[in-house]
């Protein structure tokens, strides 16, 4: 199904929006696996409506009936998955996902738990998804040398596995080290689970031990919440939107959205039950120079939103985009290049995104490559004019309700 999405129509009614925001799909799919590695200690609460937790948590629901574990799109149920079933799986098990998923690496991951013993082995194609996952016999090795630049998931995976291991686990990774926020944020879980770490640089000792009895409690998703600030960015001044359950202090590295969008005239203040974002000054920068490393899912909010500020973007840490739900550098040259923008890589890893012919044309079709993240990041462009978002359910990966907080916040919303 597709969405004609009209031109917000300005709401006389002074009272404030307020949006109820999905819970973290990241700290959701760390906490059930955490959860699961530790037969059941950690309570969790407000677990997240993404279906890639909703996923996660039906599958290891199943776990005793199913021999084929199907993760459809679920980048971290699929890594994650790996290495528990590489040492926590009583039988021989298949993990498999989309056709997206069977093209996303995998091989680094797979190699890593061969290295301490797992045995797995590929269905199809050498390095890519499905596997067949044999139970794991005797720990090998406990030491792990991984590459940081090509997903912080795999390191995640290792990490949370680590203390179940008898002999534990020294991980030192590579750098460059790509997405390291969520790498903090698994370590920063586990602590709260009760799991001792040591760190320097980027080594990480784990000792064998086990997660205690806790009760964690999902925050508000962050990489949700930048659809918002991309929204009161092309607004008019003083509107506002309260995002409810966003807190000062975060494991989420997408935070930092709130410091990229002071550059859109975006401020924030943190309130009792969230977090008030206020459309206060016109855009001033025409230039702006971004580094994506840390925070890759933003991208794809920030350019199209930077496009249609006209402020043009001088961009690194891009790399990781290719190998996401579409290839995302791809997605965002085709879907840009409709409003006459352009994004180039003029050298090597520097990108450059250059708004100043941003051009509204009224009924501009977005196609969305089974990316939600496309949908939810050109969709605030239906401020500048009307735009037709192509199949519009791609968002229930991680914002299953993005549609209806879009109309609650007065955009019209028109089936195609
Ligand atoms: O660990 C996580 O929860 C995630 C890590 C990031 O992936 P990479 O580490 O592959 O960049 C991010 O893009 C993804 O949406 C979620
Ligand atoms: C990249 C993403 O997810 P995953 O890698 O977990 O599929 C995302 O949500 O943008």
């Amino acid at each position: 199904m597709n969405y004609f999405i009209n031109q917000y129509k300005i709401s006389t009614n002074q009272e404030i929006c307020s949006i109820k925001l999905p819970s973290s799909k990241s700290e959701s799919n760390r906490l059930l696996i955490m959860n699961a590695l530790s037969d059941g200690k950690i309570a969790i609460d407000n677990l997240s409506s993404a279906r890639d937790t909703q996923t996660l948590i039906r599958l290891l629901k199943n776990e005793k009936e199913l021999d084929k574990f199907d993760v459809l799109d679920a980048g971290t149920a699929m890594r994650f998955l790996t290495a528990y079933f590489g040492v926590a799986t009583k039988k021989e098990v298949v993990l498999t996902g989309t056709d997206r998923m069977q093209k996303r690496p995998i091989g680094i991951l797979v190699n890593a738990l061969k290295s301490i013993g797992a045995e797995i082995s590929y269905e199809n194609e050498e390095g890519y998804p499905p596997l067949r996952i044999k139970p794991f016999q005797k720990q090998i090795s406990s030491e792990i040398s991984i590459p940081g630049n090509i997903s912080s998931q795999y390191i995640s995976a290792l990490l949370m596995i680590a203390p179940s291991l008898p002999q534990g686990l020294e991980i030192n990774i590579e750098p460059p080290v790509f997405s390291k926020p969520y790498i903090d944020m698994t370590l920063g879980l586990m602590q709260l689970s009760g799991i001792q770490f040591a760190q320097n640089d980027d080594e990480i000792i784990i000792k064998p031990q086990s997660y205690q009895k806790s009760t964690q409690s999902v925050e508000s998703d962050w990489s949700a919440s930048s659809y918002w600030f991309s929204i009161i960015a092309q607004s008019e001044i003083g509107k506002k939107v309260l995002l409810k359950g966003l807190k000062s202090k975060s494991f989420q590295g997408d935070n930092v959205i709130k410091e990229i969008s002071a550059n859109f005239g975006v401020s924030y203040k943190f309130e009792k039950t969230g977090l008030l974002l206020e459309k206060i000054s016109p855009s001033e920068n025409s230039l702006l120079q971004l580094d994506f490393k840390k925070c890759p899912d933003l991208a794809q909010t920030v350019l199209p939103c930077a496009a249609a500020l006209k402020i043009d973007l001088e961009m690194t840490g891009l790399e990781s985009l290719r190998i996401k739900e579409t290839d995302r550098i791809s997605a965002l040259q085709n879907e840009l290049s409709k409003f006459n923008c352009k994004l180039t890589e003029p050298e090597k890893g520097i990108w450059k995104l250059d708004s100043s012919n941003f051009t509204p044309k009224e009924g501009i079709e977005i196609e969305t490559y089974e990316d939600h993240r496309m949908a939810m990041g050109f969709a605030p462009l239906a401020l500048k004019t009307g735009i037709q978002i192509k199949e519009i359910e791609v968002v229930n990966k991680s914002y299953p309700s993005f549609w209806k907080d879009l109309e609650s916040f007065g955009f019209e919303l028109i089936e195609q």
